[in-house]
């Protein structure tokens, strides 16, 4: 078995060899903390949660390194705007983004690193750059000189004559237009730090170089991100790190993006859907199955109706789960998912295919119930939950189990019949003047966390302080 995956570098499809032998290190570029999740971002991480389930499943050791930029140019201009810390608005949008990715069970990477926390690695990288003249200092800020770097956009595969690489403000002092800054210059009310070159803060693209060394050491199995990124963000890190030294990332993985109107899903287009949003109008695990389950590759263009549709197929999923367990009590996910799941999933993370393996085993496994074979329904539920564990989506997994409390409404419904149950024998046994019973069920309705009034209407509960 080897797992194959397309490399955006080699523009195809390779057998996965990890550097070490039983271990894969990943690098994903996460979010710039300047606003909360939409659901691109979340699909973004889910696709590569997948992977890490698959190869965890196939015996890999995994690490997963997924960074927070938490400072930026976005983040300044909101801080201005609200009139309140920097480091304020960063924080807040990083704890959104993590509710948004447990939302919809994604593991915790191994580390989080934040760019903030790694400026001296910055500072160390950019020595090292130009003192091998790969980069140089001008009027504060800290240029990579694009000419230095015979391998500069072979990830994009564009000609660095034909290449517009516009500058952003103060950056002034550049040798060629096309040369990018890893730092900048401090501008006044901005955060800075201190460096040789003077007062300053972290470029995007530097952060990765240094932070993936860091973390991962000067080569890795897979680095990723969104297509978004290609160029110029992952080209810019490939310069860095190469030119320091590093050979840095073996494969290059891009998810596609979550469109509208065929355009990216972008909080700067205007057009996003807060996570925070669709789970309200959503179960967490049919917006994993929406978000989760077509191709890393493919688009998603956002749509209702494919929601809707995901909604019913992962019922049909849910209903046979629920109805093996009622017959057969709670069953084990199998040790191995079917072959053919393990085949699709090998070949470049193919979800589709490796689903339809799994709605199969679905049917098969409600024929299985018809006919009243129960063995059978029980060893098809085995591997359903061995395959829907690999994709996240067990619903059986302990991680949803709290999902009603996320459905207060639907979970009130349930609670107040069984309330209203023990009220009803309280008022029988006040009835027949059995004060010690009647007391004795109101007390226990109370360590329950409940509190009962009597009121003209009768019995009353809510929950108490807590
Ligand atoms: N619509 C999307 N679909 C899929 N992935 C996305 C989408 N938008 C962003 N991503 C990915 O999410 C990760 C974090 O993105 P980042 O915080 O840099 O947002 P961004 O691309 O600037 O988003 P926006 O355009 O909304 O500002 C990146 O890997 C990025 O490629
Ligand atoms: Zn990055």
């Amino acid at each position: 078995m080897t797992i194959r995956l397309y490399d955006t570098s080699a523009r195809q499809i390779r057998d996965f060899t990890p550097l070490k032998p039983g271990c894969v290190s990943i690098y994903l570029c996460g979010a710039t903390v300047q606003a909360a999740p939409h659901i691109g971002h979340v699909r973004s991480y889910l696709n590569f949660d997948i992977m890490r389930r698959w190869f965890t499943y196939r015996g890999y050791e995994v690490t997963f390194i997924r960074n927070v930029t938490d400072i930026d140019d976005k983040i300044i201009a909101k801080a201005h705007e609200q009139n309140r810390p920097w480091w304020a608005i960063g924080y807040e949008n990083e704890r959104a983004f993590n509710e948004g990715y447990h939302a919809l069970g994604c593991l915790p990477p191994t580390y989080e690193p934040r760019a903030t926390g790694h400026v001296p690695e910055m500072v160390e990288m950019m020595q090292r750059l130009i003192d091998r003249g790969h980069a140089y200092a001008a009027d504060g800020n800290v240029y990579f000189d694009v000419r230095s770097f015979p391998g500069y956009l072979q990830l994009s595969r564009q000609e660095l004559d034909n290449l517009l690489q516009p500058s952003g403000e103060g950056e002034t002092g550049k040798r060629d237009p096309r040369d990018f800054a890893m730092w900048k210059a401090a501008k006044p009310g901005e955060p800075t730090w201190p460096t040789p070159w003077g007062e300053g803060r972290p470029g995007w693209h530097l952060e990765c170089s240094a932070m993936a060394h860091k973390y991962l050491g000067s080569a890795f199995d897979i680095h990723g991100g969104g297509l978004d990124l290609i160029f110029p963000h992952h080209e810019n890190e490939i310069a860095q790190a190469k030119a320091y030294g590093d050979d840095f990332a073996q494969y290059w993985v891009h998810n596609a993006w979550v469109t509208m109107a065929g355009d990216k899903m972008s909080k700067s287009l205007g057009n996003s859907v807060l996570v925070s949003e669709m789970v309200k109008q959503w179960r967490p695990i049919v917006l994993r199955y929406y978000l989760g389950t077509p191709h890393y590759r493919s688009m998603i263009e956002y749509s209702e109706e494919a929601l809707r549709e995901a909604e019913s197929a992962f019922a049909r999923i849910e209903g046979f789960v629920q109805r093996v367990v009622e017959k057969a009590g709670i069953v084990e996910p199998a040790a191995q998912v079917p072959p053919a799941f393990a085949e699709a999933m090998d070949d470049d993370l193919g979800v589709p295919q490796a689903l339809a393996v799994v709605h199969t085993t679905v049917r098969q496994g409600n024929s299985a119930l018809a006919a009243d074979d129960k063995e059978a329904a029980v060893a098809r539920l085995a591997e359903v939950r061995a395959m829907l564990g690999v994709l996240g989506l067990d619903p059986l997994d302990e991680h949803w189990a709290g999902e009603g409390s996320e459905r207060g409404e639907d979970l009130h419904g349930v609670v107040d019949s069984l309330v209203r149950m023990v009220l009803d024998q309280r008022e029988a046994a006040r009835a027949r003047k059995d004060w010690a019973t009647a007391d004795a069920l109101r007390d226990q309705l109370n360590q329950s966390g409940l509190v009962i009034e009597d009121s003209p209407q009768g019995p009353r509960w809510s929950l108490g302080a807590g």
